[in-house]
């Protein structure tokens, strides 16, 4: 669906050059909700400008559905963006109009016949759920109502790709859940395909299938978000994870047995609901001791992670390790 290849951003100022983006290569699938996460500066907004060229990449390529839109002449430019929507922080809505009027904007832009641009409004009210609110002015309306409005605005013309660009970061949680579901909602009954960029790692685990990590304008790490949060391997990835991956308090560290062995153990999906770690206790004599864990439900499934001291016989550790990483659970060496 979209193929970033090879993409570089430089930008030049009067005393240095900025390189926003290098070797940035991507791949998103018809239907992913493709997270982007990186903290203030790492290049994600540059990134996704450069995927309706509002930003012109320095070099790479930019393919959508098979068609490299570095070759667009300015009108099939036009065509192009019609078929990508976009959603801000923002919202970006125009004040002197109402709500009806600024879903019909990018219509009267395509030159749309008006009796199918309040056919096509109707409709899109009802989706966002603001069937009400078609007469009332953006002042009136609230930070959560004013992103369903960018969100209908942003569909109006039937678009392939929906691009949000930190589009819950102004929200409180709970307007960020229910704009997060409504994202949902449309990707699963339109089939659009979404990317998102944000700084909160929250949204990711919510809604998107896949997510890729910027770093000072590189992708250090992605892949499907229940394999990047059950093994993050970056530093920058395990920072953003941390706040789910039950890290071990300091308190308790002080407490323990040093003379023992410590691990982390991760774990995706069914593993969560199999006796590896009973099996492991039984096989090889050794016992384990659970300091802290957790289970997290991560869209259609479970990640885990527990903290364990490991007590037995120092060539049965080994072999319980080996056997619990054969069966797929990760397992990280915290202190020995
Ligand atoms: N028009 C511009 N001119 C010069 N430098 C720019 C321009 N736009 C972005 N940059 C620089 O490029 C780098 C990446 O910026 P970008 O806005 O893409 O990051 P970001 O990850 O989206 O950050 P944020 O989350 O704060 O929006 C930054 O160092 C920024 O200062």
């Amino acid at each position: 669906m979209i193929e970033i290849k090879g993409v570089y951003k430089e930008f030049k100022g009067k005393s240095n050059n900025v390189e926003a983006l290098k070797n940035i290569n991507m791949h998103i699938e018809q239907g992913d909700i493709f997270g982007i996460i990186g903290l203030s500066g790492a290049g994600k907004s540059t990134l996704v400008r450069c995927i309706n060229r509002l930003e012109e990449p320095t070099k790479g390529e930019v393919f959508i559905k098979d068609k490299n839109i570095m070759t667009l002449n300015s009108s099939e430019l036009r065509e192009m963006r019609k078929k990508i929507g976009m959603i801000f922080q923002h919202f970006n809505l125009l004040n002197s109009r109402t709500v009806a009027e600024n879903i019909a904007y990018p219509m009267e832009i395509a030159k749309v016949p008006k009796e199918d641009r309040g056919k096509r409004i109707d409709e899109l009210l009802k989706l966002v759920e603001l069937e009400d609110k078609k007469d009332s002015y953006p002042s009136q309306l609230s930070g959560g109502q004013k992103q369903r409005v960018g969100i209908a605005r942003a569909l109006a013309n039937h678009p392939d790709v929906l691009l949000c660009d930190e589009a819950t970061s102004a929200l409180d949680p709970k307007t960020t859940q229910s704009i997060l579901k409504l994202l949902k909602k449309i990707n699963e009954t339109l089939g659009l395909t979404i990317v998102i960029i944000t700084h909160e790692m929250e949204v990711i685990k919510q809604i998107c299938t896949k997510v890729a990590v910027m770093e000072a304008g590189e992708v250090v790490e992605s892949g499907p978000v229940p394999k990047v949060f059950a093994h993050p391997t970056h530093p920058t990835t395990k920072s953003f994870v941390q706040n789910i991956s039950h890290d071990i308090p300091v308190e308790l560290l002080d407490r323990i047995d040093h003379n023992r062995q410590l691990f982390r153990l991760s774990f995706e999906g069914i593993k969560t609901s199999q006796p590896i770690l009973s099996k492991m206790i039984k096989k090889y004599g050794v016992d384990a001791n659970i300091l802290l864990g957790g289970i997290d439900h991560l869209q259609q499934t479970f990640i885990g992670s527990l903290i364990i001291e490991l007590i037995g016989e120092e060539e049965e550790i080994k072999k319980a390790v080996a056997f619990l990483q054969e069966n797929n659970v990760e397992c990280e060496v915290i202190s020995q």
